[in-house]
């Protein structure tokens, strides 16, 4: 397998007496999606926090694309190319899908910020927005306020702005969360498409989706990874099983 672009290992971290991660070693490789699936209160979250440098961690280290950057914060973290997705937001929703990605581009070039009707005749920064609304199977709605979407075109949106950051890597946490069965299909056949953009860490609740998206599935309970494999070694192994998909039926 070639190289990882993130390399977690032995990290650890606890509040007070509990453990949130105990000694995770986890790694992320181009091209693919590696879900991470656990109970409520496994660790998932404290985990990403650490990655995207919210949370510091009380011991390990953290590697992307060969660079310690356990050591740096979110924002230098995110100029790295660490895209995390979903959970925190910044859609204005006043703004049109082209708007809030424009201004994605123009915060990812480094520009500073000017006022908006200049910006939107800006064909370096609404050639490149309409692409990644493209990407997104959003160009429909190119200009319809952020407020009128329904859910599932709102991820589309936060997708065609995380990809205007250009990631390296994207960590996305509950993209299935709330989703329609039809926005659900459409969201899983997106999310595949977008690991050839660059990879995957998928923390997700939704089993379908994890085993119709996942090339690797690490299982996560009670702060430790209790199994890594293929979807396929991952629904026959019989801790995870027991632990977690409950049961024979799973
Ligand atoms: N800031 C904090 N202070 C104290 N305890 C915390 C803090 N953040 C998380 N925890 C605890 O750490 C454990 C792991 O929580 P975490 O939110 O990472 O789990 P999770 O796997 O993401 O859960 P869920 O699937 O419900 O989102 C839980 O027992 C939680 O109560």
């Amino acid at each position: 397998m070639s190289d990882p672009i993130l390399h977690v290992s032995r990290l650890r971290k606890s509040f007070g007496a509990l453990t949130a991660t105990d000694d995770v070693d986890l790694t992320l490789h181009p091209g693919e999606i590696h879900a991470l699936i656990g109970p409520n209160g496994a660790g998932k979250s404290t985990l990403i926090k650490q990655i995207v440098g919210e949370l510091r961690q009380d011991a390990g280290q953290i590697r992307f694309e060969g660079q310690r950057i356990d050591r740096l914060d979110a924002a230098a973290r995110a100029r790295l190319g660490l895209a995390r997705s979903f959970q925190v937001s910044s859609v204005i929703a006043d703004f049109t899908v082209l708007q809030n990605v424009v201004l994605a581009v123009q915060g990812a070039s480094g520009a500073s910020f000017r006022f908006l009707r200049p910006v939107l005749k800006d064909p370096a920064l609404t050639e490149p927005a309409l692409f990644h609304i493209r990407q997104a199977g959003l160009s429909e709605r190119t200009d319809t306020p952020a407020a009128a979407l329904s859910h599932g075109e709102r991820r589309k949106l936060e997708i065609a702005m995380a990809l205007a950051l250009r990631p390296r890597a994207f960590l996305l946490d509950e993209p299935m969360a709330g989703m329609g069965a039809e926005g659900a299909r459409t969201l899983v056949a997106l999310l595949s498409d977008l690991r050839t953009e660059a990879p995957i860490l998928l923390v997700e609740h939704d089993m379908d989706a994890v085993f119709a998206l996942a090339d690797r599935v690490s299982v996560l309970v009670y702060g430790r990874i209790v199994a890594t494999g293929t979807v396929d070694e991952i629904r026959a192994d019989p801790e995870v099983r027991r632990s977690y998909l409950g049961g024979d039926d799973a």
